[in-house]
């Protein structure tokens, strides 16, 4: 399998480049030049598997040659044995058509660890076959960054920087960072945005002279490897549901778009999937993108759902590169006039999105009366981004017949200030947690300037 890049000027790579890369170095992102497919007979034998064995066959045609099939198995089996539910991801019903994917039984508690425990062993693996180091550079809006760190911190062959924006997470996020104890892992919170950190993070792959010769690699979405673990369990999902014998919905918490575009790479894989709706905060840009056709950037706003508080999408250009059927040239120049000014998509690729795609856009009071209104219909006390997709599947689902699937990003217990706020007492922390506010926290805060993220990085990687 090769990978090429969404603006067609950055030489293919293989799997093992692709995972151990980030950018394509024309500022595109890799996708799988063949998207391979499943028949619904393939899809249907796959029924009743557990979540590893559906991960085997749905990663495989990704992976190629890259690595043996039998150490492909240890590694999924590793990653999977790290989850707190034997289902790995499980579905709760809410109503006659309406499910819950519940996505936070790993070990830092959001969808993240699903990709970043299998990102962690495949560098790992990687890595010491060529007998090479690496440096790991995240933005993070709260959640990727212990994921990663979680999932890369055994690695020896890396060192880890992980940059969050300064006081705009929440104080478990946080302390899920900076209070690992790692040597190879180093946190600094950026005097920025989550815009700010992730801009950085993209030039330092622009300009890797800082490194001296190290690699650096993504941990972020952008790396292939995180959609193809996501895409996972749309199919396990789907299949307990009754595909490829029945279609199913899905709506998603959505920002850097990453998880959402791993759905649409299930549906093009075959798996029978009649609408996506993507939930937003109030920044909303996927919002007014689909249904005004206004590609703009507005100002980050800080809102009770913080991991979402993105506005620059980065896997919304692989959505692009989709819906302008792989015109590289007309999504380079889309994404340049994004740059600097708003822009807006051209006529049949937007129809195209439209007849799969809905949004809707929640705010802050919104949220908090859905953590309530949720758990009085349901029982279910929802994280501030659950309840945004689940606001969203009731208000742009196109139909009640067909089974929606609400995408649960994170566990309440993160995001304190949000159940507070709708009249909880909090969400407990799962065990391995409880002294989670009691241990040292360990970072450092840095102005939003390239130089000094890139000379930090320069002093302390090993
Ligand atoms: C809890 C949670 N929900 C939703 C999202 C949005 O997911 P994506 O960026 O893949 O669209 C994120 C982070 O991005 C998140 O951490
Ligand atoms: N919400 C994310 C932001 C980064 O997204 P990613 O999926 O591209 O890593 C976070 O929690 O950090």
């Amino acid at each position: 399998m090769r990978y090429i890049s969404t603006r067609g000027r950055a030489p293919a790579l293989d799997f093992e480049e692709v995972v151990l890369t980030g950018m394509a170095a024309d500022g595109g992102l890799y996708v799988p030049e063949q998207i391979p497919e499943f028949s619904p007979e393939a899809l249907a034998a796959m029924a009743g598997q557990p979540y590893a064995e559906v991960a085997f066959r749905v990663m495989r045609p990704f992976v190629g040659d890259a690595i043996d099939d039998a150490t492909f198995r240890r590694l999924i089996d590793a990653t999977y044995a790290s989850f707190k539910h034997d289902a790995v991801t499980p579905l709760k019903q809410l109503d006659s058509s309406h499910f819950l994917l519940e996505l936070f039984h790993g070990p830092t508690l959001a969808f993240k660890d699903v990709a970043l425990q299998l990102l962690g062993r495949l560098l790992d693996h990687f890595l010491a076959r060529r007998g090479e180091r690496g440096v790991i550079m995240g933005a993070t809006s709260g959640d990727t960054g212990s994921a990663a760190i979680e999932g890369c911190r055994h690695c020896d062959n890396l060192d880890i920087f992980i940059l969050h924006p300064h006081e705009r997470v929440s104080a478990v996020q946080r302390r899920q960072m900076t209070t690992v104890p790692a040597a190879n892992v180093h946190n600094i919170a950026i005097e920025g945005d989550f815009d700010d950190a992730q801009a950085m993070v993209k030039a330092s792959f622009a300009d890797q002279g800082f490194l001296q010769g190290r690699r650096l690699i993504a941990v972020n979405s952008i790396n292939w490897a995180r959609i193809m673990a996501q895409i996972v369990y749309y199919v396990y999902a789907a299949l307990a549901l009754g595909a490829p014998h029945r279609a199913v919905s899905f709506t998603v918490p959505s920002a850097n778009f990453g998880n959402l575009f791993a759905g649409y790479m299930a549906r093009r894989m075959g798996l029978p999937v009649r609408q996506f709706v993507i939930a937003t905060n109030a920044n909303d840009i996927l919002h007014r993108t689909l249904s005004a056709n206004d590609f703009s950037r507005r100002e980050l706003k800080a809102t009770l759902a913080p991991s979402m508080d993105i506005v620059v999408s980065s896997n919304f250009e692989r959505l692009l590169f989709e819906a302008y059927d792989r015109d590289a040239a007309a999504v380079d120049a889309l994404m340049s006039r994004f740059q600097h000014e708003p822009a807006a998509l051209a006529e049949a690729p937007l129809a195209k999105l439209r007849a799969l795609f809905a949004s809707h856009s929640v705010d802050d009071d919104t949220i908090i009366a859905v953590i309530r209104e949720a758990f009085g219909r349901t029982g279910e006390l929802l994280d501030p981004h659950t309840a945004t997709g689940y606001r969203a599947a009731e208000r742009a689902r196109t139909d009640t017949v067909t089974p929606m699937i609400t995408l649960a990003t994170a566990h309440p217990a993160k995001f304190e200030d949000a159940v507070v706020r709708a009249g909880f007492k909090g969400a407990p922390l799962p065990d391995a947690l409880q002294d989670l506010l009691s241990r040292p926290e360990r970072y450092d805060v840095l102005p939003a300037e390239l130089a000094a993220v890139q000379q930090y990085v320069a002093d302390h990687r090993r």
